[in-house]
């Protein structure tokens, strides 16, 4: 066992990880400022929300031409956020080569306590030395397998284990591309409880992307996760994250206890939340197609910005980065597609 209990049954049930101001980052472009910052975790602790998510939205050192330049440092955003928070704790995001690992070390004496470590779902042992690092450090550590939906349930495992074995004490499955319905989900998850359960837990991370993000989320509860991440008025990216609020709703009436006041969360999302998001995160046509597909959720703006610039459509380039299989970190080949569908135009 490494370190944390299967399930929170002395408490809770599951447990929720709210994203807005990581996930979310992605839909703002990365520019929240500190007073946002300060408002949502007070407004989200408030509520009771156990575990708060405050990082960059493509992890620790994601400022950058690459991915999009962060309005306020991470490092002090995440101090913010320790700062305000009475009772969550402060959970960071990091995807080995992205970030460092003394950005890992810098969040902690920041005074984050949880660490997300992400790798593409078939990449797991990139991510070795991070989780030794973070469980040196003290941190609670979980691993994010992400593009889930790319690999069948006995190749998660594999990684899942891969992952636990070098100190990962919660595995999640990660639908990044919001591409998983229900018993797939559920297939995923019980793989990964039936791989590395009797050592270490397993979570669920869901977008909204085909619309199933709080129904995939109970699926995930009902076949043993017992961490879920959504994010309040689903910030996040691609047509959001599984929507927090709805999900404590849902949790309520089906009886898995998550700490959270309903009506506090609500209020949370609709007064403190929605007023720091751009613009409603849309189940659009894009958003569709992403799911359809299976894209990244996070190329979305990408992919928005590279459609206007080549004067191609947004819905065929995402179409066609989900034929391509691109995964996280392969931005910069909406280029190449855009060109592509420009040829195509021309021939
Ligand atoms: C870096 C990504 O945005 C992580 C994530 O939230 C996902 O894969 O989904
Ligand atoms: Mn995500």
């Amino acid at each position: 066992m490494t370190g944390l209990p299967n399930t929170y049954s002395d408490a809770l049930d599951v447990r929720i990880t709210d994203t807005s101001l990581r996930d979310g980052s992605h839909h703002k472009r990365h520019q929240f400022t500190a007073t946002e910052v300060r408002d949502i975790v007070t407004a989200l602790d408030g509520a009771g929300v156990p575990v708060i998510e405050v990082t960059h939205g493509d992890g620790l050192g994601g400022s950058s031409f690459n991915y999009g330049f962060s309005r306020t440092p991470e490092q002090e955003l995440i101090t913010i956020a320790a700062e305000t928070a009475r009772n969550a704790k402060i959970a960071v995001l990091m995807l080995p080569g992205v970030g460092v690992t003394d950005d890992i070390v810098i969040a902690r004496d920041n005074g984050a306590s949880v660490c997300r470590i992400a790798t593409h779902c078939t990449e797991a042992d990139v991510s070795e030395q991070h989780f030794g690092l973070a469980r040196e450090l003290g941190l609670e550590t979980v691993g994010f397998l992400m593009m889930a939906h790319s690999q069948p349930p006995e190749s998660l495992a594999k990684q899942a284990r891969i992952m636990v074995d070098a100190g990962c004490q919660c595995v999640y499955v990660v639908d990044s591309a919001g591409a998983l319905v229900l018993e797939q989900v559920a297939e995923r998850v019980s793989a990964l409880v039936a791989e590395v359960g009797g050592e270490a837990q397993v979570g669920f991370h869901g977008h909204e992307n085909l619309g199933v993000a709080v129904a995939n989320s109970v699926a995930a509860a009902r076949a043993g996760a017992v961490q879920i991440d959504g994010s309040a008025r689903r910030f996040g990216a691609g047509a959001g994250n599984t929507p927090v609020e709805a999900f404590v709703g849902v949790c309520d009436k089906l009886g898995i206890r998550t700490g959270i006041d309903f009506f506090a969360i609500a209020d949370a999302a609709e007064d403190v939340v929605r007023p720091a998001m751009p613009e409603e995160c849309l189940l659009d046509r894009s958003a569709l197609m992403m799911g359809y597909a299976g894209v990244y959720s996070s190329f979305l703006k990408h992919a928005a910005r590279q459609a206007e610039r080549y004067g191609v459509s947004e819905a065929a380039l995402l179409v066609r980065a989900g034929e391509r299989k691109l995964v996280g970190g392969q931005e910069d080949q909406l280029i190449d597609i855009a060109l592509e569908l420009q040829r195509d135009r021309h021939e």
